[in-house]
């Protein structure tokens, strides 16, 4: 028996620890999960596209989604707005779906205020040398802006015990088998919260 309303997956952690990379294989294994497109102000990068990877916005455009309430959660990060859409997230939930969400760690924190019950996962990397081989190697950003996202990576990394579960991005592989392990166990907290319940409601509830 599935809860009514979705569950909302919360993954973050640094940049560069291969966030959107464990996301991206862990969808196309994982077609029950549905996953909340983000908005920003940051320019696409080569072959990034607009309401795929993002809905790119001036900061006129994100400022007014600020003020209309339109989003679950923002923040600036190294010197560009990213947000989650609102409307989205709960229509999906309230349809009984699952929403994944991919985002940085002020963020995250803020998400934690108006859903409690979210799961909230940091992604690890297996040491600080290889988080920045990752973002070098990557070749998408400049060697200022590397440096800023590794000193928030600090920050960030100092925040990961406020989540429910760390998981250490070794291999690709082996972090979407621990992401999909926690999904299922999700489920299976709720189905066993369900069945208290009904347990208790007897044959009220049958
Ligand atoms: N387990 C892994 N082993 C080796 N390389 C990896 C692994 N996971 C991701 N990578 C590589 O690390 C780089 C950063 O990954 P990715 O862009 O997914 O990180 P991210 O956390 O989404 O970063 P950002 O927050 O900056 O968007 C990419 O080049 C990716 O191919
Ligand atoms: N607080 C939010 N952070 C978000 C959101 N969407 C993405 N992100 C995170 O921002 C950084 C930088 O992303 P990049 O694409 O420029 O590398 C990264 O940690 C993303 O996970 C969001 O909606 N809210």
């Amino acid at each position: 028996m599935k809860d009514e309303q979705g569950i909302l997956f919360i993954l973050s952690g640094p940049s560069g620890v291969g966030k959107g990379t464990v996301r991206k294989q862990l969808f196309e294994e994982d077609s029950e999960l549905q996953y909340s497109i983000s908005v920003t102000t940051r320019n696409p990068r080569e072959g990034e596209q607009d309401g795929v990877d993002y809905f790119f916005k001036s900061r006129d455009q994100f400022e007014d989604m600020i003020e209309q309430n339109e989003l679950i959660e923002y923040a600036e990060y190294v010197g560009n707005y990213y947000g989650t859409p609102k409307k989205y997230v709960e229509d999906t939930l309230k349809a009984g779906k699952d929403v994944f969400l991919e985002i940085e760690v002020q963020g995250a924190l803020k998400v934690r205020d108006t859903f409690p019950h979210g799961v909230f996962i940091f992604l690890f990397p297996p040491s600080l040398d290889e988080l920045k081989n990752r973002i070098i190697n990557r070749g998408t950003e400049s060697e200022e802006l590397i440096r800023n996202r590794l000193l928030e990576a600090k920050k960030e990394i100092e925040m990961m015990d406020a989540y429910d579960y760390v998981v250490v991005n070794d291999e690709i592989d082996n972090a979407v088998r621990r992401i999909q392990s926690i999904v299922v166990s999700e489920h299976c907290k709720r189905e066993r919260v369900y069945q208290q319940y009904k347990k208790a409601l007897g044959s009220e509830l049958l």
